[in-house]
């Protein structure tokens, strides 16, 4: 199959667990849950998307004929060196396209792979760490992996109703919003009130990476 990307770049990781990790990022063009364009964020199912994934026309975007050239182009942004090699596949939304040949393609180059998904749709076989971070308002069909990313506030969600889910981690991150500060104070005391949850805050912001 065909996968159109909007960029791959290298970059620390930063949210949730394995954030500081030296990650190439493969963000994927288009989502399910909003289609980009700003004219539509009022009436979109999610509509806090802090990130540009409409079309492939940023750093190393395209469209790849196959999971092979994807791969190459994945595994020649992180350069030499066999160890800890991570991709994190993220968008849009990457379900939309990841399949068990560019799965298999990662892994024949030595990747451990991670996803950052909303969960709409079952996240493929193999992923190494499933990161999910429910939109209200949606059904969310993947309820296991390692982080369960909770966005917050959100109205419309009762993390209590979450808890129950099949996650290794439960995390909080602070809406990237207008009045920041007041987001951040909503999510400590989301994980003071509720000590399944814990903070992760987006470190890239904090030091100026992509
Ligand atoms: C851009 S999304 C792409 C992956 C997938 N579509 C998803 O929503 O999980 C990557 C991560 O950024 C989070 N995110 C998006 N907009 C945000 C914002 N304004 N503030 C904080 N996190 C945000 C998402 O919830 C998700 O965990
Ligand atoms: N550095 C960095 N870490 C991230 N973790 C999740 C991201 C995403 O947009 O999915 C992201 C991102 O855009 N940049
Ligand atoms: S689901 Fe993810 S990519 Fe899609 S609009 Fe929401 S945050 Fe952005
Ligand atoms: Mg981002």
């Amino acid at each position: 199959m065909t996968y159109a990307v909007k960029e791959i770049f290298l970059t620390l990781q930063g949210e949730g667990v394995q954030a500081g990790r030296r990650a190439v990022f493969l963000r994927f063009s288009g989502c399910n849950l909003w289609s980009g364009r700003e004219q539509d964020r009022a009436t979109a199912q999610c509509r806090f998307c802090d990130t540009d994934f409409v079309g492939t026309d940023g750093p190393g975007g395209g469209k790849f004929a196959n999971a092979e050239a994807l791969a190459d182009a994945v595994a020649a942004s992180w350069g030499e060196g066999p160890d800890r090699r991570l991709v994190v596949m993220t968008g849009g939304e990457p379900m939309l396209q990841v399949d068990d040949e560019l799965v298999d393609a990662m892994h024949a180059r030595g990747f451990e792979i991670a996803i950052e998904s909303n969960g709409t749709l079952p996240v493929a076989d193999g992923i190494d760490w499933v990161c999910i971070s429910p939109k209200a308002g949606t059904e969310v069909v993947q309820r296991s992996g390692d982080e369960l990313k909770l966005v917050w506030p959100q109205q419309g969600i009762d993390p209590a109703a979450l808890e129950n889910w099949d996650f290794r981690h439960f995390l909080v991150q602070p809406l990237d919003c207008a009045d920041g500060a007041a987001a951040r104070d909503a999510a400590i005391a989301l994980a003071m009130d509720r000590p399944k949850w814990r903070l992760t805050i987006q470190a890239h912001k904090v030091v100026g990476l992509a």
